[in-house]
């Protein structure tokens, strides 16, 4: 337990944003060549690592996916394992998702499985995605690292520690990333009349962006779109030429993704009509929907209620998004919440996940896997 929790400090004080996880895959692999080598292989991807545990008696190959990237925040923890990397934190979990998967490692190579088992540690699940890519790479070069059945974890802050939280199907959404510019033009904070101001034009943009929630999307089904960045001008005496929003769609299908794409892009051009400006927009990375196989996800389930510090729980769908869905566009398998029993939640600067989630979390995932 005491080596877990010093793990997980130790990748709580060096995040990295998405493939630029150089110090973690160090530390990863430093770790990992201190195992017992004799049954592992590993192989690594940009700043991935692919761990292949060959099993005793193997007649499938199980998989387990962790991330690997943290966030641009400034953390306000205050633990004395503060991440050392300014403007970095793992927010998410990320540290914690790590140290389960190097414990599932470590036990399966000392205790080798019956079953082949791949571990996958992947960049970039914040974005902009290092899932698709990744897997990608393994269809096209390395084929002999494909699972036949893959499943992965998140924390859940709102959940006791020794949750699993899950449910077969769609769990998690389809996501879009979303960039647009504004251009106008600048000038004298004196003489608003000779400008085409770029604060205004995306305030006004921004409140109409929240009528494709309530307006355009069917009551009875579900979207977000969540600016979480906003930039204009230079100075507060001069009229913002520039403006730049940076946010997520959120839906639960592929069609309402492109609904709401639509409504956006004619919103658009209603700006830029009334402001008299230009807008492009990018949609940056695109994430897959969560869709958990049934069987895989009432296996977790039906594990957990016999564990002894587990919870099972049917957990509703979430808006959030995850690159593991494209993991389960190909293979069957299933993500469930891991209770992590803390007061702020995921992508706060202060969210501190309980560390006793580690040891049960390690545990139920080396036994579920190795029932598989
Ligand atoms: C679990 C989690 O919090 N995942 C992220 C995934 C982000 C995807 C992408 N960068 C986007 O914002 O659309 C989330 O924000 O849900």
């Amino acid at each position: 337990m005491d080596s877990l929790i010093q793990i997980r400090r130790d990748l709580h004080q060096i995040p990295e944003l998405g493939f630029q996880e150089y110090k973690t895959q160090k530390y990863l692999l430093d770790q990992l060549s201190q195992l017992p080598q004799d049954n592992l292989t590993i192989t690594t991807w940009k700043t991935g690592i692919i761990v292949k545990i060959v099993g005793k008696d193997p007649t499938k190959t199980i998989g387990w996916r962790t991330d690997m990237d943290g966030l641009p925040i400034i953390e306000e923890t205050g633990l004395p394992f503060t991440s050392t990397h300014e403007g970095r934190m793992h927010a998410c979990g990320h540290d914690f998702h790590m140290t389960i998967a190097l414990a599932l490692v470590k036990s399966l190579a000392l205790n080798p499985p019956n079953q082949n088992v791949i571990v996958y540690f992947q960049p970039a699940e914040e974005g902009p995605g290092g899932a698709e890519p990744m897997l990608e790479w393994i269809k096209l070069e390395r084929p002999d690292l494909l699972p036949d059945e893959i499943y992965a974890l998140h924390i859940a802050p709102e959940h006791p520690v020794g949750t699993v939280a899950t449910r077969p199907g769609l769990l998690f959404a389809n996501t879009s990333e979303l960039f647009i510019d504004l251009k106008g033009l600048g000038g004298h904070a004196a003489y608003p009349h000779k400008t085409r101001d770029m604060t205004i034009a995306s305030a006004n943009l921004i409140l109409q962006l929240q009528t494709v929630i309530s307006r355009n999307v069917d009551p009875m089904e579900s979207a977000v779109i969540t600016i979480g960045k906003m930039t204009s001008g230079t100075v507060q005496n001069i009229i913002a030429e520039n403006a730049r929003l940076e946010g997520t769609i959120r839906t639960l299908n592929a069609n309402a993704m492109n609904d709401v794409k639509k409504r956006i892009e004619a919103i658009c051009k209603g700006i830029e009509a009334s402001f008299e400006c230009s807008i492009s927009i990018d949609y940056g990375s695109m994430y897959y929907e969560v869709n958990n196989d049934e069987e895989c996800a009432n296996k977790l389930l039906s594990f957990a209620e016999q564990f002894e510090d587990c919870i099972p729980v049917l957990s509703p769908a979430a808006m959030t998004g995850e690159d593991f869905g494209y993991f389960l566009k190909e293979i069957p398998g299933a993500l469930f919440w891991a209770g992590a029993n803390c007061e702020y939640g995921l992508h706060h600067a202060k969210i501190s996940p309980d560390e006793k989630l580690l040891q049960v979390n390690a545990k139920f995932v080396e036994q579920f896997l190795r029932t598989l």
